[in-house]
């Protein structure tokens, strides 16, 4: 007899990817929001007063739900029994509310006291409410992340089992990475004219992701009742108390979960602090240290498939484990001990985090079968998270314990004589030579006063330094102002305004066109101006384009430029409103400085030599472990060496 075939929507190969692409890019977001804040880590420290370990901590927040509360374990349980929308739904939307969180703890209208201030500012009192709160978002952040992750894998193996699954999987970690790399590509891009607006865009797509999450219900909906009727209900893959008891008396598992751990804290945790080494120790600028580290998780979006077919096809699963392990040695190590350019050793750590991974899960399935990868990779998971946790604390404290002095504070006659001469000398107080006879890159920060911390004045310098540290500099020729506080400007009664429009993004001073000159301008209490360009007879061509405006003195000295989008209406009528651009130079001297109620501090590179030593070592326990594994297998048999494919 003809057996009656039941075709349901995964038959559909558009409907079928499609679900891929909802589920990839809730991962997406997921990654993005995760190392969306690792390139601001020094704007963390200068804003919110964090030190390393605060920022070591905060990070290590995503970790500790994991950990604590085994919620890897726990949300694949909870999966089992509420079943994928109403467990997603929660999970994805606990991202959602933990990125809210997170990002309102480091805003200004929180700052001034806005709503759980004065709660978190109740107790741990050593500790400042920012970092509390923001602790707090991640936290539920983290909450959602890991069971989230635990989610879309079910969805793409309910979707994609018997048709492409590895590479569905394959795609939907690659995506995910891709939110990794993006961050750090584009948040630098996104702190003006306010830092937090890195955060609160990763929010943003932390919404879009419960919005696709939503979407994806319906389709859920369908799919069950298509395939109720199509198919008996399947347990094999329910989480089982006795499979997890299984799982950690099997010698090889254990194995694989300590490679896992070791192998993962020395590099997901590194990602939190690579755009902060580059600056720090490469002296880069934030956008350039985010595109390198980025290159990172880019390389691995090519390099995972790659190694994944060899695994599938060549096998040697334990080798390629094997010699990840020492690639992220040998990368750390460089980053620990030398100056070569940061791209060799990113790029060796790329090989690593490909080969690993693409080796490493697929290996899993050898070890423990189908029917207990759920409860098998769950538990992976919450063992890995031990060292996501404990890795970023102990890299802040031990980058604390090796730059103890590394903020100077500016006495009240230095910032005087400073303000009169601009002049500032000091010796690097790091114990390695890392910073002898090299080009350093540091900040000089104005705040208004120690108690609110609110900044009036920050720039970035550079300078070589001598053979024992010592570096000189002019704190008056601001080379790289990041941040200044337009409302404290001395603008003169003959100032000038200009405004140039930019004719290309990559502008240098010729490629723009003056569009406007006037002398007769007044700014209003917020600092706004209306512009008539029709007046001037040069109105742009776009009615949104880019634009410089300037103020200059009368003898055409800058006091004040940034850059800015601008929209021209129908009547040539433009507004500005200065100080919400991105700043390009401000006249030192045009500050309005009262010398006694600022304070001023400088804040030297930090030296990375001992972090990434422990980052190296966590490594070589990698290497031990990868190694007990490959011998293991030869006893065990799990024919880890074999082909993934058996032809
Ligand atoms: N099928 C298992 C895929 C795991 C991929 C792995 N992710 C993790 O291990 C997560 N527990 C941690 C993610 C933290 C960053 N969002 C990976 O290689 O990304």
């Amino acid at each position: 007899m003809k057996e009656k075939i039941h075709k349901t929507m995964r038959d559909n190969p558009a409907l079928r990817w499609g679900v891929l692409l909802l589920s990839s890019l809730v991962m997406f977001f997921n990654y993005y929001f995760y190392d969306a804040l690792s390139p601001l880590k020094d704007l963390m420290q200068t804003n919110l007063g964090f030190s390393s370990s605060d920022y070591g901590a905060f990070m290590s927040a995503y970790s500790v739900p994991n950990v604590f509360l085994a919620m890897a374990v726990l949300g694949g349980i909870i999966l089992d029994k509420l079943g994928i929308r109403i467990t997603g739904t929660l999970f994805v939307f606990m991202m959602a509310l933990g990125g809210v969180i997170t990002a309102y703890g480091a805003s200004d209208m929180y700052l001034a006291g806005g709503p759980g201030y004065a709660l978190m500012n109740s107790f741990l009192t050593g500790y400042s409410p920012s970092l509390k709160m923001m602790y707090l978002g991640f936290f539920i952040f983290g909450l959602g992340a890991e069971t989230s992750i635990v989610v879309l894998s079910k969805i793409v193996v309910k979707w994609f089992k018997g048709k492409e699954l590895a590479l569905a999987l394959g795609l939907n970690l690659a995506i995910g990475r891709l939110g990794t790399a993006l961050a750090l590509f584009l948040s630098p891009y996104l702190i003006h004219p306010e830092w937090t607006n890195a955060i609160w865009f990763g929010v943003l797509l932390l919404w879009l992701g419960l919005l696709f999450y939503i979407i994806y219900i319906f389709l859920d909906l369908k799919i069950d009742k298509q395939v109720k009727e199509a198919l008996p209900e399947s347990e094999e893959d329910q989480f089982r108390w006795r499979d997890l008891l299984d799982l950690i008396t099997n010698r090889t598992f254990i194995f694989i979960t300590l490679l896992c751990v070791t192998f993962y804290s020395a590099v997901f945790p590194f990602v939190k602090y690579a755009p902060d080494l580059l600056m720090n120790k490469f002296g880069m600028e934030r956008d350039i240290a985010g595109q390198i580290s980025s290159i990172l998780m880019f390389g691995t979006i090519l390099l995972t498939p790659l190694f994944g077919w060899i695994a599938d096809n060549k096998g040697k699963s334990a080798t390629l484990m094997y010699l990840g392990s020492a690639l992220l040695i040998i990368s750390h190590l460089m980053f620990a001990l030398t100056t070569i350019t940061p791209l060799l050793p990113i790029f060796l750590l790329g090989v690593a985090f490909s080969l690993v991974p693409a080796a490493m899960w697929p290996a899993v399935t050898k070890i423990v079968g189908d029917n207990k990868l759920g409860t098998a990779y769950g538990f992976m998971f919450s063992v890995q998270n031990i060292g996501l946790w404990a890795l970023p604390i102990l890299v802040g404290v031990v980058l604390d314990a090796s730059n103890p002095e590394f903020r100077i504070d500016l006495k009240d006659q230095q910032f005087k004589e400073i303000q009169h001469s601009g002049n500032f000398e000091s010796t690097l107080n790091t114990k390695s030579s890392t910073f002898n006879n090299k080009d350093i890159k540091f900040k000089y920060v104005v705040y208004k006063d120690s108690l609110s911390g609110e900044i009036v004045y920050r720039s970035y310098y550079e300078t070589k330094t001598g053979k024992d540290g010592n570096y000189s500099i002019n704190l008056k020729n601001n080379e790289m102002v990041d941040f200044t506080n337009f409302d404290l400007l001395q603008i003169p009664e003959d100032a000038r305004i200009f405004i140039d429009r930019v004719k290309s993004p990559t502008f240098g001073d010729n490629d723009t066109i003056r569009l406007l000159e006037t002398s007769k301008f007044r700014l209003d209490e917020n600092n706004q101006y209306i512009a008539n360009l029709a007046d001037s007879g040069k109105k742009p061509d776009k009615k949104n384009f880019d634009a410089i405006i300037s103020i200059k003195d009368a003898e055409g000295r800058v006091i004040y430029s940034e850059s800015q989008k601008l929209y021209v209406d129908k009547t040539g009528k433009t507004e500005i409103k200065f100080g919400f651009g991105e700043l390009r130079s401000v006249n030192y001297d045009a500050l309005n400085f009262k010398q006694e109620k600022y304070v001023a501090e400088i804040i030297e590179p930090l030296d990375y030599t001992n972090a990434m030593l422990m980052f190296s070592a966590l490594g070589l326990l990698g290497i031990l472990f990868a190694f007990l594994l490959k011998r293991d297998d030869k006893v065990s048999g799990y024919g880890l060496e074999q082909p993934n494919i058996q032809k």
